[in-house]
């Protein structure tokens, strides 16, 4: 591979602002990428690529390179430049690079790959934390699958296609798909690519969602004329799902604490073809009083620590810290006991995480079911998926009936 100087700062550029910034990997991308408009699609393929590797694995390159936060152009450079050589790629002869050797960089990199906090780049205290909640073992194993890149997988949106058009669709389009087994609306990109700018996709034949997240709708069991909330809608994804699964009949109430998620959310419904969604926010605590007692059914798809999903969003390795766990845990608490009381009796709710933390997930459940809000509810069943098993991103989920 040949470098290029422009291509090189523009991700040492997104990296500043990832890492001294605190921006969004996705974000800092989408504006690099939109300045310079003039890079074909490898330039862009490679300067993303690249950001996400190296974000992916700041601790253990941070560490080979000697560099430390905040970190200089000179640390990101030498970072990038460890990388690199450790990906096999030879380095220009660039001011940039000066000193790094290869054989001392892969001496120390054989050393630091023996300790899992530097194999598997994760801050001491979210290495500790999943090895006492998950045990050594399971931790080691998921945490290697939480670093492999995430395949791209559609959800085809039966309220305008199905399946089968979708990937032949997609092919006329110049896209191969796979089915995924036990995954009936998944299609699964055989190489990653930009499938937004394609004509399936402006006429609302499919969404871009995991095949976990895709298990989500389904376990609700929401048909055709019920009534259902989607409590933690945000911009729509489930909701989404739970439209085409009820074919459009029944009426689905889509709430959120941020206005700027359900305009998202409305704006991808009418691409969708989804007409029984009404978006409200939540203003007040009156809102989701209204609406005690009168629903079928309830999705709380409850804000968490996004553990299972951080093959797309490996930056939380370095957002999250302990007390944001804890302050999630405290609002899934709150949530659960508050939400599940807009269920009617006989009615079902799903209360989901994308997290693996038992404290997120079952333990979550189990402490509602003791509690006083707990009691009219019985647990009917529940899924943890896990990266390590299934492939895909991992996600909880828990259907509770109303009996009394
Ligand atoms: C895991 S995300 C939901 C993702 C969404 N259901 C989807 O499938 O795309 C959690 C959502 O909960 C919302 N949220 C946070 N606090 C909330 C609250 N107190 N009440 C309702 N929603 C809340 C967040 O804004 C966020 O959109």
């Amino acid at each position: 591979m040949r470098f290029h100087k422009n291509l090189t700062d523009g991700v040492i550029e997104a990296l500043e602002k990832i890492f001294n910034e605190g921006a969004y990997a996705d974000r800092a991308l989408e504006s690099l990428l939109k300045h310079n408009r003039q890079w074909g699609s490898r330039d862009r393929g490679f300067v993303a690529e690249t950001v996400y590797e190296i974000v992916r694995w700041k601790r253990l390159y941070a560490e080979i390179a000697g560099a430390a936060s905040p970190y200089s152009r000179a640390d990101l450079y030498r970072i990038l430049g460890a990388w690199a050589l450790l990906k096999g790629h030879s380095l220009p002869a660039w001011p940039e690079f000066s000193g790094l050797e290869e054989k001392e960089i892969r001496d120390l990199h054989a050393n630091l790959v023996k300790q899992r906090k530097f194999r598997e780049s994760v801050p001491d205290w979210l290495d500790r934390l999943g090895a006492e909640s998950l045990g050594e073992e399971a931790w080691t194993r998921e945490l290697e699958a939480l670093n492999q890149q995430a395949p791209v997988v559609l959800r085809a949106n039966t309220l305008r296609t199905t399946p089968e058009a979708l990937r032949t669709q997609l092919e006329k389009e110049g896209f191969k798909t796979d089915f995924i087994e036990g995954y009936p609306w998944a299609l699964k990109l055989q190489q990653r690519a930009n499938v937004f700018r394609t004509q399936a996709f402006r006429d609302g034949w499919f969404e871009v969602q995991d095949a976990s997240s895709q298990k989500v709708a389904p376990f609700l069991e929401a048909g055709p004329g019920m009534r259902v909330v989607d409590a933690c809608a945000g911009a729509g994804g489930k909701t989404l799902h739970l439209a085409a699964l009820m074919e459009n009949r029944g009426q689905l109430l889509a709430l959120d604490v941020y206005p700027a998620k359900l305009e998202e959310l409305q704006r991808r419904a009418r691409r969708a073809g989804a007409y029984n969604i009404e978006a409200r926010a939540i203003t007040s605590s009156k809102v989701v009083k209204r609406l005690e007692g009168k629903a079928d059914r309830v999705l709380i798809d409850a804000p968490c620590s996004g553990l299972g999903v951080l093959r797309r969003n490996p930056d939380a390795k370095w957002k999250l810290d302990p007390g944001f766990v804890e302050t999630v845990c405290q609002t899934q608490r709150d949530l659960l006991r508050e939400y599940s009381r807009m269920v009617k009796p006989g009615g079902k709710v799903v209360y989901a995480t994308c997290s693996i933390l038992p404290a997120e997930n079952h333990l979550q459940v189990a402490e509602f079911l003791e509690g006083e809000a707990g009691k009219g509810f019985r647990l009917l069943k529940e899924e943890a998926v896990f990266p390590s098993r299934e492939g895909f991103d991992g996600f909880y989920m828990a259907q509770l009936e109303r009996v009394g």
